[in-house]
């Protein structure tokens, strides 16, 4: 089943053509790692597909509708299927983070186990602190367990390991493969390290100079010759 479609999508801020012509595709349990350099456009075109930015022109479809001309209703209707890491505001200071998460489960009538949840995310002795007390890694555990809390069909992460140690990153890609083979739900995200690409999508896009020069398997990537997707990354980006 088709999740995202995109054709010829552009934007630019001003003068500066961010996104030249995007063509693009997920699949229902599909794993796609967005790659690129800084500043080539992979947080806005996340943002785009989050219904979060407009773009000047091409078509982006969601579940099969076409984002320009949604109605307010619609958009909200298609939002509840999708879930991004939050970027934590003043509101969550206040709260512990138990209570956030029994929140974010009440929000979004959440079925999952809160209990399972904070095993799952290693949180147990962290449940009772204030969320603004917790390190930077731990913050970003939190907000990868409250997207994950709506069981979306897609989910959006803009480098969702940056920060974390190798232990968390690991326990953070279980979780997403987990989630990926347990509810079928589609994951793009983007990511500087090729490594995670390699080990866990199923398919990459390489954003260079406006355009998806490379959108395919991982597989297929390998196949062609390249040692590693770093080394397919250093020979098709320049500094
Ligand atoms: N709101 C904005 N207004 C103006 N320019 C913007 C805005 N957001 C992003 N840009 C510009 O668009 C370009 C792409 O930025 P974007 O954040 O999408 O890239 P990125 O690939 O995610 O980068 P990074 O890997 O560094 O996170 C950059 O030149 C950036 O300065």
């Amino acid at each position: 089943m088709e999740i995202v479609r995109v054709n010829n999508l552009k934007k630019a801020y001003g003068d500066n053509k961010v996104l030249r012509g995007i063509d693009f595709k997920a699949n229902a349990g599909e794993v796609i790692g967005v790659i690129g350099k800084n500043g080539a456009g992979k947080s806005t075109f996340l943002e785009i597909l989050m219904t979060l930015k407009p773009y000047d022109s091409g078509n982006v479809l969601l579940f099969g509708k076409e984002l320009n001309g949604l109605s307010t209703n619609q958009l909200e209707h298609i939002r509840k299927d999708i879930s991004a890491v939050l970027q934590p505001t003043q509101f969550y200071k206040t709260l512990k983070v138990v209570e956030l998460l029994k929140l974010f489960k009440a929000y979004y009538k959440s079925p999952v186990d809160i209990e399972q949840i904070i095993t799952d995310f290693k949180l147990q002795p962290h449940r009772k602190k204030y969320f603004d007390k917790l390190s930077g890694g731990w913050k970003q555990i939190v907000s990868l367990a409250i997207a994950f809390l709506s069981e979306p069909k897609m989910l959006i992460l803009d480098e969702p390991t940056t920060g974390l140690d190798p232990h968390m990153r690991n326990m953070l890609w279980l979780y997403i493969t987990d989630y990926n083979k347990r509810t079928g739900g589609t994951v793009i995200l983007t990511t500087h390290n090729m490594d995670e690409v390699e080990l866990y999508c199923d398919k990459v896009m390489l954003l260079n100079d406006g355009i998806n020069e490379m959108f395919d398997t991982t597989e297929w990537i390998l196949s062609t010759g390249y040692k590693s997707i770093n080394d397919f990354y250093l020979s098709k980006v320049s500094i």
